[in-house]
């Protein structure tokens, strides 16, 4: 059994850079933090639900108060609803987890943030946002007197409307200036035909460098935690194979119900009582990757490439 290396880590690291990031992660590899020229927009699709206040938004903030982002950086909201953005900032606020000596910042951030409503399977909505981006560009984007325009989409939507919104962005919304990229959250399909149709809708539509599948369950300390164990610990790397192991046993636990989850349950049994709803959704993502962190093979290379074949 070869040692395990510090380039171990490294090809793991690689790993858990393409797919296994919590959003804050996914956000701030996407943005290549606060270093880059040009104006940054961050927009969140689906601002007006659940994942969008309870981690999209508050993962954006950290980054802002990390100094991660860029100066010139806004977000966006969009969703159907009809909001204000005053009435979008009462409804995020309380989840960014802020001290409470930290108004001003939370202010600040907020002042960022603005709310665009329009539907999802037509252009009119997503050409006022693309205006708006490319106003926001234009005013903000100069590097050494060209302009340079980098959009984020992060996709808080239930699945069902993936593939439109998808489509939506390719045709109006793409930078002309500077790079476009695209977050997707899991649920990645819900079985192997819909995980592939919706890989190949996506991948017609975006390059792999744009197209970023996260899990935010994957970034969670315990499971990178595995990995290190699995990897680069002397004592368990020889061990963690089916000599030593006679089962593994992933235990999902919830205690709540669906509480405004509603677009999150779509297609996964809505009808059936939340909890086998909720294990479904999390079975056909989070667990059967969590599986995975515990069996597969190291991969040969770092790049995310390596890690995805
Ligand atoms: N909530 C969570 O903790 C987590 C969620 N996810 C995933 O993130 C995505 C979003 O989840 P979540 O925010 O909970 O879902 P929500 O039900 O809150 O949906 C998000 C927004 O999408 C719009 N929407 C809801 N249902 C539909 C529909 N049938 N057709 C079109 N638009 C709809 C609504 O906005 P509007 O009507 O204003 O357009 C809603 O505010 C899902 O894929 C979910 O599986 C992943 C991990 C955790
Ligand atoms: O992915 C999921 O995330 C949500 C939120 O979980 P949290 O522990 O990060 O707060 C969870 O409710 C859901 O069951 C799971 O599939």
């Amino acid at each position: 059994m070869a040692a395990t290396t510090v380039d171990d880590v490294a090809v793991v690291s690689g790993m858990v850079h393409k797919a296994h990031m919590d959003c804050e992660a996914a956000l701030r590899t996407a943005s290549t933090a606060g270093t880059e020229p040009g104006a940054l927009s961050i927009v969140v699709l689906g601002a007006s639900g659940d994942l969008a206040k309870k981690k999209t938004f508050p993962a954006i903030f950290h980054l802002y108060r990390q100094g991660f982002l860029p100066a010139t950086t806004r977000v966006y909201g969009y969703a159907r609803t009809k909001l204000t953005d005053e009435v979008l900032h009462a409804k995020i606020k309380p989840y960014l987890g802020a001290s409470p000596d930290e108004g001003p910042l939370v202010a600040e951030f907020l002042n960022m943030v603005s709310y665009i409503s329009g539907p999802y399977d037509k252009p009119d909505g997503f050409e006022v946002l693309n205006k708006t981006l490319t106003q926001f560009e234009d005013k903000e984007g100069a590097v050494d007197g060209l302009w340079q325009g980098n959009r984020l989409f992060y996709m808080a939507l239930p699945p069902s409307v993936y593939p439109t919104v998808a489509t939506m962005l390719r045709s109006v919304c793409m930078s002309s200036t500077g790079w476009t990229r695209l977050v997707v959250e899991k649920p990645f399909g819900k079985d192997l035909d819909s995980a592939e149709a919706l890989s190949s809708h996506l991948g017609a539509l975006f390059t792999e460098e744009q197209l970023y599948r996260i899990d935010h369950y994957l970034g969670k300390e315990l499971v990178q935690n595995l990995l290190v164990m699995r990897f680069a610990n002397r004592v368990f790397f020889p061990l963690w194979n089916r000599s030593h192991i006679a089962s593994v046993q992933i235990t999902f636990k919830e205690n709540f119900g669906t509480e405004g989850r509603g677009g999150y349950f779509d297609e996964y049994g809505y009808g059936a009582p939340v909890g086998i709803a909720a294990a479904a959704v999390a079975l056909s993502n989070s667990l059967w990757c969590y599986l995975l962190v515990q069996r597969f093979p190291s991969p040969n290379r770092s790049q995310p490439v390596a890690a995805c074949s």
